[in-house]
């Protein structure tokens, strides 16, 4: 497999006396496209920040490219695009101005992608001269979008690019992922609450859960293998099943959530009184994080 194009170790933050990530290991290779789930205030963005080496972490080693994020250079700058939960543009500029700004900093920037995204995403001319900070919340969403594609980067993190985007604006931001940026083979990180994106771009999920990453693995591969199963507290064995993510008691029965059924699962089934149930992606979503 080649050399990670993420490596985190051991990656610790604390905010005060809380701390938010606790030794996070997480490896990102080339080409993977990852959904990175978790509750409110899970650490998402921190995580993604520490990343990227925009907020210094308490601990541990964070490499971008195989370089150390803390001296990361021009270089491996360059090749990563990145869209903030919050955007961060220089709204007294106008589209225009701003676009012209950044064109001068990348050398790689694609002035055509530019023009293009912003016809197909409904920037007339109006909105292309208008101070940014005049701009709707799916408008300025739209452009630091734009700004992070707009020099084909290999490596892009988007802290939930689309929360303020309408269903149109969304599915034309979806599309553009899936058959430019997935296409060409970049590397894609994706935070989002909205499973049903997630279900169509992700071909990985992570899961983040107490500071560090509980469970990870290709959608389809988690979504076929993982079972809720209801069994009688007197029948279950008291040793964790196999793939076992949690177990909780509900009156007589307790319920135990599976990443993939083993033969201890098969064997359980036929047992009187248990039932094993399929798991959607909200289902999943519910057992690993709460
Ligand atoms: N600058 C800060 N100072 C103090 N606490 C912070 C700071 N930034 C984040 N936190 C805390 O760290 C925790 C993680 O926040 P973070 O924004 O990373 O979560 P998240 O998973 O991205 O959440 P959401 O899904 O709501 O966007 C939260 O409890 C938050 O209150």
């Amino acid at each position: 497999m080649s050399a990670a194009i993420v490596r985190m170790s051991s990656v610790s933050k604390y905010f005060g006396s809380q701390r938010v990530l606790a030794d996070l290991d997480w490896q990102i290779a080339p080409g993977q496209v990852v959904g990175l789930l978790g509750r409110n205030g899970a650490g998402k963005s921190t995580l993604l920040e520490c990343m990227l080496g925009l907020r210094e972490a308490d601990g541990g080693a964070v490499t971008l490219f195989g370089e150390d994020v803390a001296g990361l250079s021009d270089d491996a700058r360059g090749r990563i695009g990145y869209v903030p939960q919050r955007t961060d543009l220089f709204d007294w500029l106008t589209p225009v101005q701003m676009f012209d700004y950044f064109r001068a900093m990348y050398p790689r920037w694609n002035t055509g992608k530019v023009d293009g995204l912003l016809s197909r995403w409904d920037f007339g001319p109006e909105l292309r001269n208008k101070p940014i900070k005049r701009l709707s919340g799916g408008e300025q969403q739209k452009l630091a979008i734009i700004r992070a594609l707009a020099h084909e980067p290999e490596l892009l993190i988007l802290d939930e690019p689309v929360s303020a985007l309408d269903p149109v604006g969304r599915r034309a931001f979806l599309r553009e992922l899936v058959d430019q940026v997935i296409e060409r083979g970049t590397t894609v990180v994706f935070s989002t609450h909205i499973l049903s994106d997630l279900e169509r771009v992700a071909f990985d999920l992570a899961f983040l859960k107490d500071g560090r990453i509980a469970l990870q693995g290709q959608t389809d591969a988690l979504l076929e293998g993982a079972r809720r199963v209801v069994v009688p507290a007197a029948t279950l064995p008291g040793a964790p099943l196999a793939g076992e993510v949690r177990r909780r008691q509900e009156g007589a029965m307790t319920s135990v959530i599976v990443q993939a059924q083993g033969d201890d699962v098969a064997r359980l089934a036929r047992e009187p009184g248990v039932r094993v149930e399929p798991l959607t992606l909200e289902d999943l979503f519910i057992e690993v994080t709460q």
